[in-house]
């Protein structure tokens, strides 16, 4: 055996014997047991045993980024998220790429489709300037391609098209995939089935585990692709747990519903050990009838020492961005993005549209000529309770405000508004230095907000070489008169007091700071309505908005927690009728299959955040959620509030 591999852990160890063999393998692993540490290690044995060879490693959070970038930084090693590598894999084989995406868009049973009446041609795409783009929107009219189709063409690609599988192998000898069970089905698909139509030989590593996987398009576990024969993949399994105090990895056994128990590591210097002892740890269901979480917290401050305004070490985990905008300061901006009023009226009208065509319907006219208004007035759609739906909507004097901005305007533009609270709370960075990568969902109003927000945040604490570098007036210090100006500049926009956003917009051009540019003066033209909605807001509400997307607050949702640690996690349930979640069923271990499976993984990943400290609060438990808490928390630890 390779010497150095003796002093990696046991479970690596037995990673590089399926590497000897050939074999693709899987890591499975509770939370906290330590596996992107060990996709960390295999990382770098591989590197220094094979130091010719390439590696790609893909993953989700940013956490799991930055850990394996800060350290793993080799010119071999390429990490990205599993979109941008297939699309770094088969974006140069452009011929290929159109004749998939139109044999896709003729073919009626898939979700590719050109908007146009006939079928499509196969020189439909000759003519594009930059060829088949990969971006944030979708318009397959101009050759862009966007998230979910980009699945859809590689798995075609793949499937029928074996030389690039061939050439993949070829660049990349070892490809790991870090939390594996949220991967779309497609991908592995791609790398376990499709991969196997070209004779080169490659390896691929999974790591994750399939009680945490938390989103409806990942594939969930691999169990049909496991076995013990060679073209299987070998499943390894850990079952330390490095992070987590004895109490939470006992209540963390009990939430798995596989064979999976997890026991705490042997290793002295793991972080849930002192003194060579496993930590204790803390545990606590708090309950109250009238759902006030601010009780809750000074309960917390009060009695346990909580300390809500260390963020980095102490979150409130909410299920949803809607739960959190009112408490970290950002409904209003929300509320635009995410429940315009007439724009969802808009919506409503082209669902039926699109109901009546499904159903054979007698269509209603709509000529080039209507205004928005006179089709609203056509559909005469009404709610439940038999109201005209414009009435209702019209009884509120904002509202007039909003629907007049728009009645007037062809309805053929007006249908085209999109809204998505996407476009605000996306929290996945961009790279503003790579063209090729497709960042964050945000828009470019709000891309921009965070340019200028982030100038002053850098000023404010004193990082001034890379505010120099950030902001556009770099290039204008050349004397110290010059800087005087930039130091005053800076300071005056900081105090942004009552300011609009768009003041601040101004405000940071003139200065120099943030200079508008064609991105965002192109946004304003061609999203007049949602632009002007938002230039109104408050910019210190972007503000608190920056602060929550930047993990300065001290929230999150429970989705967006997974992969991180922290020393007090507070996970609030919310029964508020969800049709995806039950916490009540969850408790009881009842009801939909799909419904209590989806919320027992994310109550087990919320849970195993914690590495000191776990208080979950119930509003208005019934007394049979109480007998279940008090079994799983212990009598002394359920509280009502
Ligand atoms: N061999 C090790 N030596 C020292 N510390 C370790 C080791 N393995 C893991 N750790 C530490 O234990 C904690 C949990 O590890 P890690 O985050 O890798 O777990 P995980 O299995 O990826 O968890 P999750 O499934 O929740 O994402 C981290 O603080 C990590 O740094």
């Amino acid at each position: 055996m390779v010497e150095e591999r003796l002093n990696l852990e046991p479970e690596v160890q037995e990673i590089f014997q399926c590497i000897d063999n050939k074999r693709n393998f899987l890591l499975s692993g509770g939370a906290g047991s330590g596996k992107t540490y060990s996709l960390v290690q295999v990382i770098r044995q591989v590197i220094s045993e094979n130091p010719t060879a390439k590696v790609a490693c893909m993953t989700y959070t940013n956490a799991a980024v930055k850990e394996i970038e800060e350290r793993v930084n080799h010119k071999n090693l390429n990490v990205s998220t599993i979109y941008d590598f297939l699309w770094d894999n088969i974006k140069h084989f452009q011929k290929e790429l159109k004749s998939t995406i139109i044999a896709l868009a003729n073919d009626e049973n898939t979700k590719i489709s050109i908007d146009e009446d006939d079928s499509i041609p196969a020189n439909y795409f000759d003519e594009l300037e930059k060829g088949i783009q990969y971006k944030e929107f979708l318009k397959l009219k101009e050759g862009i391609i966007s998230h979910d189709e980009l699945l859809i063409i590689a798995n075609h690609l793949f499937e029928n098209y074996p030389k690039l599988s061939a050439i993949v192998k070829d660049k990349y000898q070892f490809i790991f995939i870090d939390e594996y069970q949220d991967t779309n089905s497609v991908v592995v698909e791609i790398l376990l089935n499709h991969f196997k139509k070209s004779e080169k030989k490659n390896l691929i590593g999974f790591f994750g585990d399939a009680m945490q996987s938390i989103y409806d398009d990942g594939i969930g576990n691999l169990d049909q692709y496991k076995g013990n024969t060679a073209d299987t993949v070998k499943e390894l399994k850990k079952t330390q747990n490095r992070r987590s105090p004895r109490k939470i990895i006992n209540l963390a056994n009990r939430l798995r519903t596989d064979d999976i128990i997890q026991e705490p590591s042997t290793d002295k210097n793991a972080p849930n050990m002192l003194a060579g002892q496993v930590k204790e740890g803390n545990i606590l269901f708090l309950h109250s009838h009238d759902g006030d979480i601010s009780a809750v917290k000074q309960y917390l401050t009060a009695n346990h020492k909580w300390n809500f305004d260390d963020s980095k070490e102490t979150k409130e985990l909410n299920l949803t961005h809607n739960l959190i905008a009112d408490k970290a300061g950002f409904r209003t901006l929300m509320d635009i993005y995410d429940s315009d009023p007439v724009i969802g009226l808009k919506n409503d009208v082209l669902r039926k549209i699109k109901d009546n065509k499904k159903n054979n319907n007698p269509e209603i006219e709509i000529s080039d000529n209507d205004s928005f208004d006179a089709v609203v007035d056509k559909f005469q759609l009404k709610n439940r309770q038999r109201q005209l739906k414009k009435d209702i909507l019209l009884q509120n004097p904002i509202n007039v405000e909003l629907y007049n901005q728009l009645k007037d305007k062809p309805f053929s533009e007006v249908r085209k508004i999109y809204l998505s609270k996407d476009a605000l709370i996306d929290d996945k960075k961009q790279d503003e230095d790579d063209e090729n990568k497709k960042g964050s969902k945000r828009d470019n109003l709000i891309k921009h907000l965070f340019k200028i927000q982030s100038n002053i945040m850098l000023y404010q604490v004193g990082r001034y070489n890379e505010f120099l570098r950030a902001t556009d007036y770099k290039d204008k210090i050349v004397n110290i008169a010059a800087k005087r100006i930039l130091k005053d500049n800076i300071e005056s926009l900081i105090n942004v007091g009552d300011k609009t956003i768009e003041d601040v917009i101004y405000d940071a051009n003139e200065k120099g700071i943030c200079l508008v540019d064609d991105k965002l003066k192109d946004f304003k033209v061609k999203n007049e309505y949602l632009y002007n909605r938002v230039k109104e807001v408050q910019y210190s509400e972007f503000q608190k908005l920056y602060d929550y997307l930047e993990g300065k607050t001290p929230f999150s949702t429970q989705h967006k927690t997974k992969g991180t640690e922290f020393e007090n996690v507070l996970v609030i349930l919310d029964n508020g009728g969800w049709n995806k979640y039950n916490f009540e069923n969850m408790f009881l271990n009842t009801g939909t299959e799909s419904v209590l499976e989806r919320t027992q993984k994310i109550f087990y990943v919320c849970c195993t955040r914690t590495k000191e400290n776990l208080v979950v609060f119930y509003y208005n438990p019934s007394p049979q959620v109480i007998a279940k808490a008090t079994e799983w928390f212990g009598q002394e630890n359920v509280i009502p509030v």
